[in-house]
C-alpha cells in the first residue's frame, strides 16, 4: 500500500466509537496502531476483551495496542484525534508536551468550538501552534467502518501533498479516502450536517412525513452552502462526500445520533433528555453556527429553529409553524 512505510505507526487519540473505527481502519491499511484512551479502565477493558467499550460489536486485532500513557504516542508517525469538538482543545493541550515537531494531526471531529467559533483544524492550530493539521470527514458510521462495509470519506489539508499521502496511507479496499486541499470546506460540511440531521429528526418525530423531510434537507443544504461559502469553503467540497454526502446519510437514518436526538425532540422529549446520554454534536454546534451566520449576514432559518428549540426558546410545533409562515420567495 503506497504511503504505508512513511506512516508505520499511527496514534489514535480518543477511544470512543469513531476512534475505535478509525483504529481498525488504520490497522487494516497496514499500520501498527497506538490507541490512546484517557481513562485506564477503557485501556484495561480493551486489553482484556479486545473490544472498545463504545464499539463492542467488533474485535480489535493485536496490531492495535491500547495505552493510557501519552508518552507512548511520541514516536507515532501521524495522529488521528477522534474526540468530541468541545473536548478537542483540552485533548490537544494534553498532547502538547509529547508531540514530536511536525507530526501530522488528523482531526475526525465534526463541529464548531462553542467558546471561540473555531473549526477543528483551527482548534488544533491554536492549541498546538505550528501543527500540520488535516481533517477527515464524510458519511461513515463507526459501526459500518468497523464491520468493513464500503465507506468513502474525504481527508483535507492545506498542504495538498500531506492530504494525498495520508489518504493513500490510511485507505484500504473498503475504506476509500479521497483527498482535498480545502480543509475549511470539509469541516464546515461535517459541522453543519449535524444541525440539519437534528432538524430532519424533528420533522420525522413530529410525523410531518417524508415530503417534509426532503424539503427540509434541500432547504437546509442551501443554508449549509451559503454558510460554507461565507466561511471560505469551496462549493465543490460542500457538494461532495463531507457536505452533501454526510447530509444524505445523517438526515436519513436513526442510526445517526443527531437524527435520533431530533427524533426524540419531535416526539416530545425535553432538550436536556433527548440525547439519552449519547453525543449529539449538532446540539453544541447549532447556537454557534447561527451566531457565526448572523455575523456574516447569512440566513439560516432552519439552523436557527434548531438552536431555539434546544435553548428552550420555542417548542417544536411553534418552530415548524414559523418556518411554514416564511414569505414565499425565489429559490436560492
Ligand atoms: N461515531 C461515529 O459514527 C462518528 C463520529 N464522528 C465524530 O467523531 C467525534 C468523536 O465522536 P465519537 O467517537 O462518536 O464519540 P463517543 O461519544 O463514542 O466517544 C468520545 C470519546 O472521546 C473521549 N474523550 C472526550 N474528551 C477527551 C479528551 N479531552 N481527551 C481524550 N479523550 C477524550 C471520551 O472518553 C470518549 O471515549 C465527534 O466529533 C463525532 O462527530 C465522525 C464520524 C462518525
Ligand atoms: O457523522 C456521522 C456519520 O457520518 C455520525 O453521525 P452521528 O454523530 O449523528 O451519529
Amino acid at each position: 500500500m503506497s504511503g504505508t512505510a512513511d506512516y508505520a505507526t499511527i496514534g489514535v487519540v480518543g477511544a470512543g466509537s469513531y476512534g475505535a473505527a478509525l483504529a481498525l481502519a488504520a490497522t487494516r491499511a497496514g499500520h501498527a496502531v497506538r490507541f490512546w484512551a484517557r481513562d485506564p479502565e477503557t485501556v484495561a477493558a480493551i486489553a482484556r476483551d479486545r473490544r472498545a467499550p463504545r464499539l463492542p460489536e467488533i474485535e480489535l486485532p493485536e496490531t492495535i495496542v491500547a495505552t493510557a500513557v501519552l508518552a507512548e504516542l511520541a514516536d507515532c508517525d501521524a495522529l488521528i484525534v477522534a474526540v468530541p469538538t468541545q473536548n478537542l482543545r483540552s485533548a490537544c493541550l494534553d498532547l502538547a508536551a509529547q508531540l514530536p515537531a511536525g507530526i501530522p494531526i488528523v482531526s475526525a471531529a465534526k463541529g464548531i468550538e462553542q467558546a471561540r467559533g473555531l473549526f477543528p483544524t483551527q482548534i488544533i492550530e491554536s492549541a498546538l501552534p505550528g501543527a500540520r493539521t488535516a481533517i477527515l470527514s464524510g458519511p461513515s458510521f463507526a459501526i459500518d467502518i468497523g464491520r468493513g462495509l464500503p465507506t468513502a470519506v474525504t481527508l483535507a489539508a492545506r498542504e495538498p501533498q500531506l492530504a494525498q499521502a495520508l489518504a493513500e496511507a490510511l485507505s484500504s479496499p473498503a475504506f476509500r479516502i479521497y483527498h482535498s486541499d480545502d480543509p475549511r470546506g470539509v469541516e464546515i460540511g461535517g459541522a453543519a450536517k449535524n444541525v440539519l440531521a437534528i432538524a430532519a429528526g424533528i420533522a420525522i418525530g413530529l410525523g410531518l412525513g417524508e415530503s417534509a423531510r426532503a424539503a427540509l434537507v434541500a432547504r437546509g443544504f442551501a443554508e449549509l452552502r451559503r454558510f460554507g461559502e461565507a466561511y471560505g469553503g469551496e462549493a465543490e467540497t460542500l457538494m461532495g462526500l463531507s457536505g452533501l454526502g454526510d447530509v444524505v446519510l445523517s438526515c436519513a437514518s436513526p442510526q445517526s445520533r443527531n437524527f435520533a436526538y431530533g427524533l426524540a425532540l419531535g416526539q416530545g422529549r425535553k432538550p436536556a433528555e433527548a440525547a439519552g446520554g449519547k453525543l449529539a454534536e449538532g446540539a453544541f454546534t447549532a447556537p454557534i453556527l447561527v451566531e457565526m451566520a448572523r455575523s456574516r449576514q447569512v440566513e439560516t432559518p432552519i439552523a436557527e429553529a434548531v438552536a431555539d428549540i434546544i435553548a428552550g426558546h420555542i417548542g417544536v410545533a411553534e418552530a415548524v409553524a414559523a418556518l411554514l409562515a416564511r414569505p414565499i420567495r425565489a429559490e436560492r
